[in-house]
């Protein structure tokens, strides 16, 4: 086992989206970076999680789609060895070397291996040969290690060998019976993705009393109608007590409360996520706290940007964390001044936008109306049927879509937006312009949506406010 020693400004310990943009803002302001990166180059995101759950998604997004318009139909079922070559071409055949000449071209310097914290402003790499690398930053340590899938402790699951997100996003070949546990985002589009591509049996085993529980629950019943209609069995209220499957393989058997047991081919584990924290150095096991610079509280050297400070557990929340991170380590490496509005991260406490690309897609961005209401604010709300919306109803017959405002009365700005349909995703960024601007309605009013467009909901959402 060798040693060597190496100095460099800024070391960042993950090269998932957030640990990445990290190392282009740093190496922009001026600095030197070394990233540390175990597995792929490029994180959960491009290989396993956002990228292949999309490229799965979109054949039965665009089926939907067909369906709704009089006069086209689809010549015959989904071609699924197609579907899945696609994503493996989406995942760029799990090869990240256009991703790491992406790093080294910053230039920053990439280092395989394991890394974790040594001391103050120590790192130490261990590589797959077991040789250990000590790298000392000058300014900044940064964690971007992302989050890993929670295994819930049910008896026999470790056993039953389950699938959690990674294998369900990897798959090769769909099980025709398939279960899910959980109710969340992974849950709900996994399902719907593999129903579509053949899972003909798809359960969904949800504990609670509805789906996407940080959402207006409006948009989980609609969303819950619409699986159900596709012939996914729904589930609530359901707690799994024991999970069986032979050593040598076969078929999962799952055990619930009230006696029932479901068989399937695959059982997927669709329960939440954790930081990725095992072995790093660190004291607890929970998101490392940061401040709004990103930045450990009590240490002036220590950061963590995207899933591992468990803010928001998106992509974009991520990279957008990274950029506050990496812009404010060089502005106090350089000895400017750390307190202007792009070194703060502003938009991870009103409520991050995510689209959940299931059928219907999901949008929302800033609070609730149960958030907005329990953080004290005065709150109004305005609902719109969006099938009702002209452009809506062109996209194909029986439209079904909801939008929802939740408005701050005191200042008449909107706090949060929803949008439940089809192809509304492409709609929410206006809704984040909205809600992070903090537009008053009054000056709304005045951004006119084009005509026949769905984005006229805005104008309904507007005119039922009473503008
Ligand atoms: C199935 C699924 C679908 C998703 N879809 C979306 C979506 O559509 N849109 C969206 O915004 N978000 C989505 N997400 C969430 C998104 O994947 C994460 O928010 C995002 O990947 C977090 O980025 P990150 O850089 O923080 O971590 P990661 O992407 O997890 O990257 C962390 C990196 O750190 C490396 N690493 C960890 N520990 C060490 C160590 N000790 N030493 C060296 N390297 C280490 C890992 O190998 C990894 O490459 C999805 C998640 C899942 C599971
Ligand atoms: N399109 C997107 O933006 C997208 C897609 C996928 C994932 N993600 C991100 O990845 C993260 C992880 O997604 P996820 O779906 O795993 O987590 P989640 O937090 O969204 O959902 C977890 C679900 O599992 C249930 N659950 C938890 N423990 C359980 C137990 N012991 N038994 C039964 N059910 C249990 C919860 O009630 C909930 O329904 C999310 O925070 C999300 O932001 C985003």
């Amino acid at each position: 086992m060798t040693m060597q020693s190496t100095d460099v400004d800024v070391v960042v310990i993950g090269a998932g989206p957030a640990g990445e943009n990290v190392a282009g803002r740093v190496v922009r302001g001026g600095l030197s970076c070394a990233v540390v990166e175990d597995h792929l180059t490029g994180g959960e995101c491009s290989y396993y999680a956002c990228i292949p759950s999309k490229s799965l998604l979109r054949p039965m997004e665009l089926a939907a789609e067909v369906s709704r318009v009089p006069g086209l139909a689809l010549d015959g079922p989904i071609d699924v060895a197609a579907v899945l070559n696609s994503r493996d071409k989406a995942v760029g055949y799990l090869d990240d070397s256009g991703q790491a000449e992406w790093v080294t071209k910053l230039p920053a310097t990439l280092l395989r291996g394991r890394g974790r914290l040594a001391g103050e402003r120590l790192v130490e790499v261990k590589d797959k040969d077991g040789t250990i690398t000590t790298l000392r930053a000058r300014h900044a340590v940064v964690l971007a290690t992302g989050s890993v899938p929670v295994v819930p402790p049910i008896p026999g699951l470790a056993e039953a060998r389950p699938w959690f997100s990674r294998d369900a996003t990897s798959v090769r070949e769909v099980p025709a019976r398939l279960v899910v546990l959980g109710g969340g985002v992974v849950a709900c589009e996994m399902a719907q993705a593999l129903h579509a591509l053949g899972a003909a049996e798809t359960t969904l085993l949800v504990r609670g009393g509805g789906l996407l529980g940080r959402t207006e629950p409006f948009a989980g019943r609609m969303l819950a109608d619409s699986m159900r209609e596709a012939g996914i069995d729904v589930r609530f209220g359901v707690k799994v007590t024991r999970i069986e499957r032979a050593a040598d393989g076969g078929p999962v058997t799952v055990h619930l409360e009230d006696g029932e047991s479901i068989e399937a081919d695959e059982l997927l584990v669709a329960t939440g996520r954790r930081p990725a924290v095992d072995d790093l150095g660190l004291d607890g096991e929970g998101p490392v706290q940061v401040d709004d610079s990103m930045r450990v509280p009590g240490s002036d050297w220590l950061y963590a940007v995207g899933d591992v400070n468990g803010r928001n557990l998106l992509t974009h929340m991520g990279k957008y964390q990274a950029r506050v991170c990496g812009d404010v380590i060089a502005a106090r490496a350089h000895g400017r001044p750390d307190d202007a509005t792009g070194l703060r991260d502003l938009a991870d406490g009103k409520g991050a936008p995510q689209v959940v690309f299931t059928d219907p897609q999901v949008c929302s961005v800033g609070r609730t109306e149960q958030a907005a209401r329990a953080d004290g604010f005065d709150v109004r709300v305005v609902e719109y049927d969006m099938g009702r919306v002209a452009g809506a109803s062109l996209l194909g017959d029986g439209y079904t879509g909801r939008a929802k405002i939740v408005v701050d009365e005191e200042r008449k700005v909107l706090l949060g937006v929803t949008f439940v349909g089809p192809a509304v995703a492409e709609m929410l960024h206006a809704a984040t312009v909205a809600v992070t601007a903090e537009v008053p309605l009054d000056m709304l009013w005045h951004a006119v949506p084009s005509f026949p467009t769905v984005s006229e909901v805005w104008l309904r959402l507007l005119e039922e406010y009473g503008l």
